[in-house]
């Protein structure tokens, strides 16, 4: 089991963001978690990231409980973001280096990877995610797609296990949407995990495994593989209305 989830609630001050999830997750699935606006997609895959721990119930990773105390190492925290990496919804919050370059060698360097090998990494990652001829642009300025494929070259760059997406297809165009949708899945063909929010079901329909879907309660509604999603027209046309 790579992700354990059992009776997680995460509270907001003023608002529950989860209530009661249990959910295991296996190394290379592609997963949706799916809902309204406001169920706690979100708020899951911060958990998940460790930008947030849970109020009451348990996570594990790898059989390692997840725990603010776990998370107060340095140490830890860093492992933990080497093998889990979450491209933000609003990719503003996650570029802040001054070149694309910079930028994807950010985390590399942090590893305390060679000159050498950083660059490496550089260069297969801004390759793989079509940015090679953003190398000296700075993120700042990049169209909305721009900086979404080059927010998600920074992660691969640290080589994570887990891939976390919050809405990556918000603000695309159809072409971009379907690049981004492609390049996921030869991620997940190369044996990585993903994991990816989104409320629109026909965007995400052809590519997800497994439909985790989240109802306005913040609880898990329903948990299907694609294969049974494609025998109940009912449930996905009501996932057409998110
Ligand atoms: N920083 C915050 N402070 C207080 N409440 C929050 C915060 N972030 C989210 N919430 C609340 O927690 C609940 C879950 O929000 P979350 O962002 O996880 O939902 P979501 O399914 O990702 O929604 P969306 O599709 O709109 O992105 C909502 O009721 C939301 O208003």
């Amino acid at each position: 089991m790579l992700l354990k989830l059992a009776n997680l609630c995460y509270d907001y001050p003023n608002t529950k963001g989860l209530v009661d999830l249990n959910l295991s997750i296996n190394a290379g699935e592609f997963i949706c978690l799916m809902g309204p606006n406001g169920s706690g997609k979100s708020t899951l895959l911060r958990i998940l990231s460790g930008l947030a721990t849970p109020n009451r119930g348990q996570y594990w990773f790898h059989d390692q409980l997840i725990t603010a105390a776990y998370l107060a190492d340095a140490q830890h925290r860093q492992r933990l973001h080497q093998q889990i990496g979450m491209v933000f919804q609003n990719t503003d919050v996650q570029l802040f280096n001054t070149s694309v370059a910079e930028e994807v060698a950010f985390g590399p360097r942090q590893l305390g990877l060679s000159a050498a090998a950083v660059e490496q990494r550089v260069t297969d990652c801004l390759a793989l995610t079509a940015c090679t001829t953003l190398r000296d642009r700075v993120p700042y300025q990049l169209s909305g797609g721009e900086k979404k494929r080059v927010a998600l070259a920074s992660v691969l760059a640290l080589n994570p296990d887990v891939l976390l997406l919050d809405e990556p297809l918000n603000g695309l165009t159809i072409a971009a949407q379907q690049q981004m949708l492609t390049l996921l899945q030869r991620l997940r063909a190369a044996g990585k995990t993903i994991i990816m929010a989104s409320h629109n079901f026909q965007q995400v329909q052809a590519v997800g495994q497994r439909f985790i879907i989240f109802n306005s309660a913040h609880q898990i509604a329903a948990d299907v593989s694609a294969d049974d999603l494609h025998r109940q027209p009912e449930r996905q046309a009501q996932l057409m209305t998110l």
